[in-house]
């Protein structure tokens, strides 16, 4: 018989079971029995190189943000709750085997989240479909480390090792290896090595329902922590915001001549893939665009006064609203300076109106 068909006889035996206080140990065999199993399903094949296997999923979106823990502690209902895209989620562990991708639509850009089967101690070593899974973490803008708030504070610290082990970096950058500063012979290792990979990591502990106030108190205190319930849709917003944020992605809305930027539709720069000066703006746009840039118009946090005439080297910010203005084409209100703001955009950002004007 196949592994397959050996889980389906044992859910279907716990389905036959009755849930009571007489067969609570039997059930939680069976459950124990399920998760050894699919860990078997998770070893890849003997012989089988780490990658192509299905694993890998295309990039999409603005920003890719992975979903690591160990089993069961809620990746899968958590994909499912923010994208609306249905990832199997069930009380034995190793329920999710491979990569399943959502995509959340947040501040007007999506950015593709990816639920990821459980990993365990060992994962670096190989063990169940931890290389894989690293491997797509790697390849993440940030992590999304899901803990379970019932369970061992350790969990936290034994995930964290199993990433660095494999060269993961979190929340911390890259050392500048100047004598000046106080560099650990660990920072120089990762320096000369060259094969480390700097990832924002956000801790997120799942199932604050399930336990005491104090408890909750004492997580959400952790450093680059959240905590949340599924189950109580309980702070699932702040999730999606620190997410955002973390993420660092900068706004920009064209503004054509004479006419409203499309506030729907931004392009979305960021500093991690590409930068956010108006040339990478401009390339942005399209690559043949740079030649034709006399300057550009500016509106927004990074503008000393509206609209500010910048060149390509000025860095953006989120919610900017830039005008390109052409070699050879005349900028809105005529020759004079300054003068274009009769057609200035008519919705600036309510934070954009609040921040200071730069001096
Ligand atoms: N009490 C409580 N249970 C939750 C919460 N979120 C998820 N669960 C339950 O935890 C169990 C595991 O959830 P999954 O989403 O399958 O967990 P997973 O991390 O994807 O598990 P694997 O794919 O097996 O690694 C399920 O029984 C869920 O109903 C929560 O906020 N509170
Ligand atoms: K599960
Ligand atoms: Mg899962």
């Amino acid at each position: 018989m196949g592994i397959l068909e050996r889980i389906k006889e044992i859910e279907a035996e716990m389905a036959r079971t009755q849930k009571n206080k007489a067969t609570e140990y039997h059930l939680g065999q069976l459950k124990a029995k399920i998760a050894k199993l699919r860990t078997q399903l998770l070893e890849p094949p003997k012989g089988a190189s780490a990658g192509g296997d299905g694993f890998e999923v295309t990039k999409f979106g603005h920003g890719r943000v992975a979903l690591i823990g160990f089993p069961s502690v809620g990746k899968s209902t958590l994909l499912t709750m923010l994208t609306g895209t249905h990832s199997e989620a069930a009380s034995y562990e190793f329920t999710t085997l491979t990569c399943i991708p959502g995509i959340i639509h947040y501040n007007d850009t999506k950015i593709q989240l990816l639920d990821l089967p459980g990993i365990i101690e060992g994962a670096s070593e190989g063990k169940g479909r931890g290389r894989q899974v690293i491997a797509v973490a790697k390849s993440s803008d940030l992590v999304l480390m899901v803990l379970d708030a019932s369970k061992s504070e350790g969990h936290r610290q034994i995930l964290t090792r199993e990433l660095e082990a494999v060269g993961l970096r979190l929340n911390k950058r890259p050392p500048q290896v100047l004598f000046r500063e106080d560099s650990t012979v660990d920072d120089l290792i990762d320096v000369i090595e060259g094969n480390r990979k700097y990832i924002k990591c956000v801790y997120v502990y799942n199932k604050i329902d399930v336990v005491g106030i104090d408890d909750v108190d004492n997580l959400a205190r952790q450093p680059n922590s959240l905590v949340i319930s599924c189950n109580l849709q309980l702070n699932l917003d702040r999730l999606l915001a620190r997410m955002w944020e973390e993420m660092g992605l900068v706004r920009v809305y064209t503004k054509p001549q004479g006419q409203q930027p499309d506030f729907g539709d931004p392009v979305v720069l960021s500093s991690d893939r590409g930068g956010c000066t108006v040339e990478d703006f401009c390339n942005h746009i399209h690559r043949s665009l740079l030649k034709d840039v006399k300057y550009v118009l500016v509106w927004g946090t990074s503008a000393r006064h509206y609209p500010q005439h910048c060149g390509l080297g000025h860095g953006l910010e989120d919610e900017d609203v830039v005008q390109i203005v052409k070699k050879k084409e005349k900028e809105e209100g005529g020759r004079g300076r300054f003068k274009s703001h009769t057609n200035a955009p008519d919705r600036i950002s309510d934070r954009v109106k609040k921040a200071p004007l730069k001096t």
